[in-house]
């Protein structure tokens, strides 16, 4: 278990790198599995607990998985189980997206039921209702769903009734070896699912249309592994760039597309923020005072879910009350009430948060309740009076790499520690009070 510690104060300076796109890659290693011929080689795999995870399920299901630099190498030829047991959904909700080529593949399927988590109840009906259009019989029963289809599957016309990032990525994915075009209305238009489509093309399917609201996919009989480069984590940038903003200093982003990100650029550059994007990142540079702006979460290319506790926290560090509207997720306040005993003074009314600028944030000890709470927090702490004390970190892990080291970098006086080297610090702090003599400096474990 460990800790991220963080001493408020430094203007963020320098660059930083951003890694690949977690919500890219897992739906590409799900998608490894529809590779019957050849071996998958995805660059730029983050090492992310979360891509861990999905491997251990690929595994589990008799891929072969080669690690190493970042580059993925999967082996699906001859899988041989279709089931994701609860051990490995149960730790991420995105092992799900096994069902889907699992389906097409091995023509039946059975995954344990993801359930819900923090931010909501997050159901999988439109998943479900893809599968079923397309000819699977559902059934469901001691905490997993099964899914079988006599012959092959057929292509059908969905239509969904939300444009869910998940439900388009696991009925593409399923759609691929359908006989007949399948056509998803509605659909999703995430950068992610382009990247999505953009791979299983390159396995040889026929994808059309990803990006728009409309995906049609032509079914092929078979598809085989090929070699691609997944795209830069959005959300991971726009964390940075939040960070230089909160800051008031002066960081380019390397890496980042300032198309994916055009509506946290929007945003803060109505806050004041200088962001200047070019073919390779985009810098970001702040003098504070910054303008309080209003928020609201929308699938894309509406303002991120992902960003918005990021961005609540710069608000916090503005001038004037805001007003953020998180439409995507049910309970995707919980960073409010930690941010609360960081003398933060935010009221929840129903699905908004109104946000009173020009906080004096001072260090306290929180809890990342989620991911990306769990980054707002750090961003917090960066311009809080004092130290603050991230738990939780678990959650960070599945999204962020090396997030202390890159922000430390960029000159943010941060570390990680373990529980263990906590309590020793303590002991030892204590020592030094009744010895006076200075006996311990704590070191970031990654030294
Ligand atoms: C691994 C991954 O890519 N995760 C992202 C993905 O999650 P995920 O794919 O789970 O998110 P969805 O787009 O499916 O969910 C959006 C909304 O649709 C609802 N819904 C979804 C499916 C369904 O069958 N029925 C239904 O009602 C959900 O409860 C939620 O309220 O998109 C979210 C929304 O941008 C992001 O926050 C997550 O980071
Ligand atoms: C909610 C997120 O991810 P997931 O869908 O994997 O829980 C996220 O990345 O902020």
């Amino acid at each position: 278990m460990s800790k991220f510690i963080v001493r408020g104060g430094n203007k963020l300076t320098g660059s930083v790198k951003v890694s690949g796109a977690k919500n890219s890659v897992l739906p590409i290693i799900a998608a490894s599995l529809l590779g019957e011929e050849g071996v998958s080689v995805i660059v730029d795999a983050p090492p992310l607990d979360d891509v861990i995870t999905i491997s251990k399920v690929l595994e589990s299901i008799g891929a072969g998985i080669t690690y190493e630099n970042n580059v993925m190498r999967v082996n699906a030829q001859a899988i041989s189980s279709c089931e994701a047991p609860y051990e490995w959904v149960r730790k991420m909700r995105a092992s799900f997206l096994v069902m889907g080529p699992l389906l097409a593949r091995m023509g039946h399927t059975r995954i344990s039921l993801p359930g819900g988590c923090a931010i909501g109840t997050r159901p999988i009906d439109q998943h479900l209702k893809g599968f079923e259009a397309l000819g699977a019989e559902i059934s469901l029963g001691q905490g997993y769903i099964e899914a079988k289809i006599n012959g092959r599957l057929r292509g059908a016309k969905i239509y969904l009734d939300v444009a869910s990032v998940g439900a388009t990525e696991n009925i593409m994915m399923a759609a691929t070896l359908a006989e007949g075009t399948t056509v998803i209305e509605n659909a999703a238009k995430e950068p992610e699912i382009v990247d999505l489509a953009n791979y299983l093309n390159g396995m040889g399917a026929k994808v059309r249309g990803a990006g728009t609201g409309v995906i049609r996919i032509e079914g092929v009989e078979k598809l085989h592994g090929t070699e691609h480069t997944v795209i830069p984590d959005r959300i991971e940038a726009g964390t940075f760039m939040v960070a230089a903003a909160i800051t008031g200093g002066d960081v380019y982003v390397e890496g980042a597309i300032a198309d994916h990100l055009a509506p946290v650029i929007s945003k803060m550059e109505e806050m004041g923020v200088t962001v200047e994007p070019d073919e390779n990142g985009i810098r970001v540079t702040a003098n504070h005072p910054l303008k309080a702006v209003d928020i609201k979460t929308l699938p894309y290319p509406g303002f991120p879910t992902d960003m918005q506790s990021q961005m609540m926290a710069l608000l916090l560090k503005s001038e004037g009350t805001s007003v953020v509207t998180e439409t995507v997720f049910e309970n995707r306040f919980m960073h409010v009430d930690e941010f609360q005993l960081m003398n933060a003074e935010i009221k929840v009314e129903g699905r908004s948060a109104i946000v009173t600028g020009g906080a004096n944030l001072k260090g306290a000890k929180v809890c990342a309740t989620d991911l990306r709470a769990g980054a707002a927090l750090i961003l917090a702490g960066l311009v809080s009076e004092g130290t603050t004390e991230v738990s939780g970190v678990h959650h960070i892990d599945r999204g962020y790499v090396d997030l202390a080291e890159k922000l430390s970098a960029l000159g943010a006086d941060i570390w990680r520690v373990s529980i263990e080297e906590k309590a020793l610090e303590t002991t030892k702090k204590k020592m030094e009070v009744e010895e006076e003599v200075p006996l311990f400096n704590i070191q970031p474990t990654w030294v």
